[in-house]
């Protein structure tokens, strides 16, 4: 048997005879050069972190082109922290899935630290500052979900928490950015030293959010002066602090019971997966898939490893952003999300088995080249329909990536204006389409009110995946049931909701859409079965 605490200086061959590539590097001497120049900072530790920035980092650890650690930090969940990280001395296993069945197995141990930061732990509270006020500091990325970001509620006011924290003290900062902006405060006040900071997570103008909410904090602050104009002009001097644009592109699903089992067949000891209270998913190893992309804007004041040698593409902002476009708002994420609304619906928990549903495979492939290809901007560097075939043929089949519709459902309502409703705009904005001509999205959009029922096509009733908006939507559903045909109550009941721009972008009554997916949703809706006769006749 082998473990992930085993040394891999001394006993190689322990790793080699059970297919493990190990690093090239002691990580003992990595953890010393982490606490004495830390370069990298990552917030959020979860699984994509795991399986795709940890592994950068170890391939420039390999060549050469960074000789410290990540240090890892996590607002949310000290459970990552204290059964995942500390136990393994921050190391882990990568597997990645390929499409022949076979798993590339890598130990990663380019972690340096790893830190609970949250007000709550005062030892990691200060440690983190510390490493912030350290001029060696080069960049921060984030991976923390499209929620970790936010400062507003439904109606766009500050939420309870926002406001206490540009009232507090920074040091009692609570929210995500507040703590965040908090560890910038201490660089400025420690000499005013640049740095980089990299939101990865999967939303487009990714960088621009971050900042505004940053700005939103550190304004709070000036207004309640407890900063200085200074410190607003830092935050907003691009040679100073910068917020660069990115996009991410890896499935990387939870870690799953059967690659957990296959370990173990192969002999490999940490294999345990933890659910921890707060519903992180997270194992000693991480299952990720072959493909990747990660694209960054080339803007990094304070300077960068070469992270173009561990197959990162460095760009300008308007590539990144026309990367993302491609991506985010019409040949992944809109194809994603309605696999996964209508597989739970449908009962499926397994997107490759939905690949093999033709109505299905319609469904996307006529959202994604009938309606969403027309209207996204070529971004030179990666070919849009290539990447829509290789998605189609190539990853969602892939039978040994265990993703679910489950896991990809979850926060739907916050993806919904970014996956649907930018090329919704882009039919708006062109004088030559009519958006009424969307048949896909609406459908779609309809799926999403039906999947708020939680009863699946059957009958059953099935548990929706976490979303911060669920009990606000269903508590707007609630009038409806599996079978009601009533239009008038189906109006009265859609209104608030389709006409809710947080949710759609746009109110659907006012640009015509929202009369289709009425009449979708009550095909959808019309009794047991009619989900799949719906798909079958789209
Ligand atoms: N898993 C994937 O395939 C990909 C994920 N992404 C992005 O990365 C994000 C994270 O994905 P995973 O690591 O797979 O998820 P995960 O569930 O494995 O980990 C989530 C991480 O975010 C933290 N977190 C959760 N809620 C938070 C909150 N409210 N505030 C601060 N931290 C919070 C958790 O503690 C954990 O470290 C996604 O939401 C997405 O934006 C991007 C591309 C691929
Ligand atoms: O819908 P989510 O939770 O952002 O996850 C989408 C999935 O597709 C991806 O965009 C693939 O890169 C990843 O974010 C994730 O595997």
């Amino acid at each position: 048997m082998v473990s992930i605490k085993d040394d891999y200086l001394n006993d190689e061959d322990k790793f080699t005879s059970h297919d493990i590539e190990v690093p090239k590097y002691d990580f003992k001497k990595v953890k010393k050069e982490t606490d004495k120049n830390p370069i990298w900072v990552h917030f959020g530790g979860g699984n994509l972190f795991r399986c795709f920035h940890a592994k950068i980092a170890q391939d420039l650890l390999n060549s050469g082109d960074l000789k410290s650690g990540i240090v890892v930090a996590e607002t949310y969940d000290e459970q990552v922290i204290d059964d995942i990280y500390q136990p393994y001395n921050n190391k882990m296993l990568q597997v990645v899935m390929k499409s022949d069945d076979s798993y590339q197995k890598t130990l990663i141990a380019s972690v340096g630290e790893s830190i609970y930061y949250n007000h709550s732990n005062q030892d990691g509270w200060a440690k983190l500052k510390n490493i912030f006020e350290n001029p060696s500091l080069q960049f921060v990325t984030m991976s923390i979900t499209e929620k970790g970001y936010i400062l507003t509620d439904m109606n766009g006011e500050l939420t309870e928490s926002a406001k206490k924290d540009i009232t507090n003290d920074p040091d009692e900062a609570s929210t995500n950015m507040a703590a965040i902006a908090r560890l910038l405060l201490a660089r400025f006040n420690a000499g005013k030293y640049p740095i980089a900071m990299v939101s990865t997570d999967n939303f487009s103008e990714n960088g621009q959010r971050f900042e505004k909410e940053i700005l939103t904090i550190a304004n709070g602050w000036l207004d309640n002066n407890l900063v200085t104009k200074d410190f607003i002009d830092y935050l907003k001097d691009d040679s100073k602090v910068s917020f660069p644009w990115s996009m991410i592109d890896r499935i990387t699903p939870n870690p799953s019971e059967k690659v957990s089992n296959i370990l173990s067949e192969q002999g490999f000891d940490d294999v345990d997966i933890l659910h921890t209270d707060k519903h992180t998913n997270i194992a000693p190893f991480g299952n990720t898939e072959e493909t990747h992309y990660l694209v960054i804007e080339d803007n990094f004041p304070n300077g960068r490893p070469k992270l173009e040698n561990a197959d990162v593409i460095m760009t300008d902002r308007k590539t990144v952003n026309d990367a993302d476009q491609m991506k985010v708002t019409a040949c992944l994420n809109p194809l994603h999300t309605s696999l996964a609304i209508f597989g739970c619906l449908l009962g499926y928990t397994s997107i490759a088995d939905e690949m093999n549903n033709s109505n299905l495979v319609k469904l996307i492939k006529g959202l994604g080249f009938d309606e969403d290809l027309p209207v996204v901007k070529d971004p030179k560097i990666i070919d849009p329909t290539k990447f829509i075939n290789e998605l189609i043929n190539k990853r969602l089949p892939n039978k040994n990536i265990p993703d679910t519709p489950q896991r990809i459902a979850s926060d739907t309502s916050q993806k919904i204006p970014i996956r649907y409703g930018v090329t919704i705009q882009h039919y708006l904005d062109d004088e030559n389409r009519d958006v009424k001509d969307l048949k896909y999205i609406p459908f779609i959009l309809a799926g999403w009110c039906r999947y708020i029922l939680a009863v699946d096509d059957q009958g059953n009733s099935f548990t929706p995946s976490p979303d911060p908006l669920l009990d606000y939507v269903k508590e707007i559903m609630e009038p409806i049931e599996l079978g009601t045909q009533d239009d008038e109550l189906i109006h009265k009941t859609l209104k608030p909701l389709l006409s809710n721009k947080q949710i759609f972008a746009h109110d659907l009554y006012e640009i015509g859409l929202a009369d289709k997916v009425e009449a979708n949703f009550k095909e959808l809706n019309n009794g047991k079965e009619a989900i799949a006769k719906a798909l079958s006749n789209l």
